[in-house]
This record gives C-alpha cells, structure tokens and sequence, in this order.
C-alpha cells in the first residue's frame, strides 16, 4: 500500500491553521518543518547548529506535512481549505504531493510511538509493545495506523481525561469521529455499557473495528461508516465525545443534544482556540452548560452537560 504526502509551504503565521486542515481531514499525524522556529532555538543555546546545513536556516518559510493513504481524494479538500487561509492571513500556500511507500512510513512512526499515560489510571499501549498493568490502571491497545487517535495529540488526550472523570459506568455513548477507536475502548474499559463509533472515512473504520477486535470489545462496540450529524439523531445515549473541528462540533450540537438524555455528557474537542467562543454560544443556544475547560497551546477542549430538553 502506499501514502501521499501533502506537503503545504507556507508562512510560520499560518502553520497552526493548515495543521488545523489536515487535522480535520482526519490525517494520522501532522509534521511541521519551521526553519525560524529553530533559529530561535539555537540562540536560546538549546538546539545544536552543527546537526544541519547552512542552508537550512536560510529559509523563511515554514513546511507542513501530513499523510493519507493513496485512495484518498483530499487534494481538492485541502486546496478548497487553504483558499480561505489564504484570504484570512493574506498568504500564499503552495501544495506539493509526494508518495511514501508503506513500509518507509509506517515501520519508521513505530519507532517514537510507546507505551504512555494519560491521567491516574489509562495506559494506551501499542499492540507490538508488552505491559503489566499496575492495580487500578486500564490498558487501551492501538494500532492507529493511518488513522487518526494514538492518543498522543492533545485533542484525544482531553477527552481521555474527561473520560476518566466523569463516567461512572453503565452509560449508553457516541464517538462521534471515531478514528482508531481510541476513545470508545477507553469508554468501555472504563465501564460504559455501549458504544455507537463512526467515522466518515472508510480507513479509520476500518482501523477502528480492528482495533475494537484487539481489545475483544466487539459485542459493546459498534462502528460504522457515516456522517454522524445525519445518524446521531436515531438514538438516545447518556454521552457524546467529539473529537472532530468547531466547524463540525457546531453543526453536530442542535442534533446531539436531541440524542442526548437530559443529564448528558457532551466532550468537545479538536478546537482551535480562536473558535471556541463560536462553540460555547452554540453549545448555550443547544441546552449546554459547560463543566470543564482544557487547553494546551491553542487546542481548547470541553465538558458541556444538556440541562434543557
Ligand atoms: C481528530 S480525529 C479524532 C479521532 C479519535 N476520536 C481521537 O480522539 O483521537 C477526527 C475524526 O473525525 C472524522 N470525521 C470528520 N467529520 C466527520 C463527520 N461529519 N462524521 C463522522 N466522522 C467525521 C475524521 O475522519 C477523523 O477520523
């Protein structure tokens, strides 16, 4: 199988925001190549000049990378998306495409990807890695391969956090953007009786179902294929986890707290900071308060429970 590389170069003002695309078109990991960043570094004496070449520096630019597997049409996606970076930030954005052969990308990511924690009691795990939980920690095992959710980046981390936190077990959830997998393991592991996953792209359900397989959670967890804003309507659950963009969040709201059973759970998150005061009106407007606030850099993550039907 192979991969593309879009490769987008760019000023740094607006690296965030093409990252930000990507995320959203679900890409499994975003890499980004700041010249200036590291110029910055090396006069703080905490990067060692004489790693790169000269020329390295010279570069004003930044480049941003991401990877899809080669059926995917995103080209016309991402040139649709950055048009409007292009009008917001007065830049020019520049596409390149490549092609990665599976074996290049896939074996070299393993090699930076191991066993972690996040919070008191989840341990995300590898499957090609060993580990003996320690008392009270639950083990969720991941082969993200090409899609998105190792749980490395701080969006999936929020709402690991606000997993652990506020499920007590029994509850009925949604993974809206299901990825991996990653967070409907989690929310079994940690007690919830049910979960409905969905993505929209047939890679990441793909990945998802076998992931559920690895953890034996195929009788609690459901995955399919689909815009969840069209489905989520049909059920009624205690919880819905969205890790996805604000863009999606605030169409998904008015439909989830439909589904939502009075007392619900919402977890939003994938927000970039400068849209989350469009997200919390939305959420006021569906019925929402918010409990909880997580940030990290410019990713906002948040806990909303439905007080109105
Ligand atoms: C940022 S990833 C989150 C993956 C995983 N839940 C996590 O927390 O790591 C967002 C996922 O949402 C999916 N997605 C985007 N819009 C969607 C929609 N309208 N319905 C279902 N899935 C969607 C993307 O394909 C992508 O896999």
């Amino acid at each position: 199988m192979k991969w593309k590389e879009i490769s987008v170069v760019t000023e740094g003002i607006c690296a965030e925001a093409v990252a930000g695309i990507f995320h959203q078109l679900g890409s499994g990991g975003v890499v980004i190549e700041d010249f200036q960043a590291a110029r910055r570094y090396e006069n703080q004496h905490s990067w060692n000049p004489g790693m790169f070449s000269p020329d390295f520096y010279d570069h004003d630019f930044v480049v941003i990378k991401a990877y899809f597997s080669d059926e995917r049409q995103v080209l016309e996606d991402v040139e649709r998306l950055l048009a409007k970076v292009e009008a917001n930030f007065g830049v020019k954005c520049r596409v390149f495409l490549d092609e990665v052969k599976d074996e290049d990308w896939e074996e070299s990511w393993k090699k930076y990807y191991h066993t972690f924690k996040v919070g008191d009691r989840i341990v995300i795990k590898p499957s090609w890695e060993e580990y003996e939980p320690q008392a009270g920690e639950i083990v969720v095992e991941i082969d993200p391969g090409m899609a998105f959710g190792t749980g490395i980046h701080a969006s999936t981390r929020f709402c690991l956090r606000f997993l652990d936190k506020y499920l007590k077990g029994g509850e009925k959830v949604v993974d809206a953007g299901c990825g991996s997998g990653i967070l409907s393991i989690a929310a079994v592991k940690l007690g919830a009786a049910r979960v409905w996953a969905m993505d929209i792209d047939d890679v990441a359900v793909k990945v998802a179902r076998e992931n559920v397989k690895l953890n034996g959670l195929e009788d609690k967890i459901q995955v399919e294929e689909g815009d969840i804003i069209e489905k989520i309507a049909q059920l009624e659950v205690d919880m819905v986890l969205a890790n996805i963009t604000a863009e999606v969040i605030n169409e998904l709201l008015p439909e989830a707290a439909r589904a939502l059973k009075e007392g619900g759970w919402f977890f939003g998150s994938g927000i970039v900071d400068s849209r989350f005061p469009g997200v919390q009106q939305k959420l006021d407007e569906c019925g929402f308060v918010i409990e909880e606030i997580l940030t990290d850099v410019d990713w906002v993550g948040v806990a909303a429970r439905k007080i109105r039907k």
